[in-house]
């Protein structure tokens, strides 16, 4: 029998290439799946299968995903860090530019021309309102600086810009990698008040819903632009449109269009097209269907949101994977079941991350399926399953 493996959205056939047939079975929307691969599917508006042990996102946000209620089943959900920044960094700073350059609404300007005998004249006559400003010595605030804020840093201080930045939970690596003359600020407000552009780059969760509403932006530099390649509501639309009007932003432009900011003089959006190259699409699949196979067929977990990272070498064809809250006596519950049913552990790893632990066992012989459902039935036991070598007994 082969792995199961669902597909929504569009995923780089370079990545879906790795899963190699007779071992996976790949499909839209496959039923009775394993393993769940998508980008932006909204999946917390499906019926997730029990059958399901894995959800890999090609792509950095998973607020698509009902992470919570996967943790409670003890499945994790992957993600591709980093894997499409590059590609983001590139349009986010092509979209300071256009605004820098007033590039949008002068392009709009000139299609509105009709072909007539002065049109050269209204050109010349027409350019003055869409004068712009350069770059060097103009200050860009970042707020989130992981792998994307980061590049954004880089290449901004490249470009002769001044760099202000915000983010508070910033780990160590990215703060290792940003470049010593970005300014740390104290607040989002001290990064509005301060820069000539504003963009953000954290992901979307009940701290940073909204993060950018009216009272912030009532502090914001005068003329300030406002840059949104993370997620729609981290801003709320409302607050961003009445700024405008009263001529405190200067333009918002952003990669998630919605009916509330069509036709609205100052906002540009581009159809979620942060992440769509070439490049960045398969970055991402090639990850994540790494991260999926080698978590059906081996139990080993990398990149996973929601669960630690644990990878053992496997020296038994008798592994175990078992996911479990992370509360005391745990793994000596399960250890002792296992030796009550006469199996001798050959090796184990058992590593936690917030509320969740994972454990990784090999057997010296098989375990018998009661087994697995006593030690299913331990309270805060999430889920396990035996995971048998792919190339012999595969599933
Ligand atoms: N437009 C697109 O196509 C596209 C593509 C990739 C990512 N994204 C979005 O961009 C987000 C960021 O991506 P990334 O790869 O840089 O992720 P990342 O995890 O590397 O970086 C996110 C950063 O935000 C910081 N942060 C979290 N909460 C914060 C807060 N309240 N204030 C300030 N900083 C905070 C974190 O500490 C982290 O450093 C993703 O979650 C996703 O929503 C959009
Ligand atoms: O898949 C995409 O095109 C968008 C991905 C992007 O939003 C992300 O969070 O990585």
């Amino acid at each position: 029998m082969a792995y199961r493996v669902a597909v929504y959205n569009a995923i780089s056939a370079s990545g879906l290439g790795r899963f190699a047939a007779p071992h996976y079975a790949v499909g839209k929307a496959l039923a009775d799946a394993d393993a769940i691969l998508l980008r932006s599917h909204a999946l917390q508006l499906s019926e997730i299968p029990a059958t399901v042990k894995a959800i890999a996102r090609a792509g950095a946000g998973v607020n698509n995903i009902p992470v919570d209620e996967m943790s409670k089943r003890g499945v994790p959900v992957f993600n591709a860090p980093g894997a499409n920044a590059n590609a983001v960094k590139e349009l986010v700073i092509a979209a300071v530019l256009l605004a820098a350059r007033n590039v949008v609404p002068a392009i709009g300007y000139v299609q509105s021309l009709a072909a007539s005998p002065d049109f050269e004249k209204r050109v010349e006559d027409g350019k003055k309102q869409f004068a712009g400003v350069e770059l060097p010595g103009r200050t860009l605030g970042i707020i989130g600086l992981g792998a994307i804020g980061g590049l954004v840093a880089e290449t901004a201080i490249r470009l002769g810009m001044k760099v202000t930045g915000y983010d508070p939970e910033i780990t160590v690596d990215n703060a290792w990698r940003l470049p010593g003359s970005v300014k740390r600020a104290a607040s989002i407000e001290d990064v509005l008040k301060s820069s000539d552009f504003v963009t953000i780059h954290v992901p979307l969760n009940n701290h940073t819903r909204h993060m950018i509403g009216r009272e912030r932006l009532a502090v914001a530099k005068k003329g300030m632009a406002l840059l949104n390649f993370s997620r729609d509501a981290v801003v709320d639309e409302e607050a961003v449109l009445a700024s405008i009007a009263d001529k405190r932003l200067r333009a918002y432009i952003c990669d998630f269009p919605s009916p509330k900011l069509q036709g609205h003089a100052g906002v540009v959006t581009l159809p979620h097209l942060g992440a769509s190259t070439e490049e960045a699409e398969e970055n991402c699949a090639v990850m994540v269907v790494d991260q999926l196979k080698a978590f059906l067929e081996e139990g080993s977990v990398a990149n996973a949101v929601n669960f630690p990272s644990v990878e053992m070498a496997r020296e038994s064809p008798h592994r175990i994977a078992i996911a479990n809250a992370n509360v005391p006596n745990m793994v000596g519950q399960i250890s002792t079941t296992m030796a009550q049913a006469g199996l001798n552990i050959h090796n184990m790893v058992n590593k936690s991350k917030g509320e969740m632990a994972y454990t990784l066992v090999d057997l010296d012989s098989e375990a018998a399926p009661d087994l697995l459902a006593r030690i299913a039935h331990i309270p805060g036991v999430l889920s396990i399953r035996a995971i048998p070598p792919i190339s012999g007994s595969a599933k």
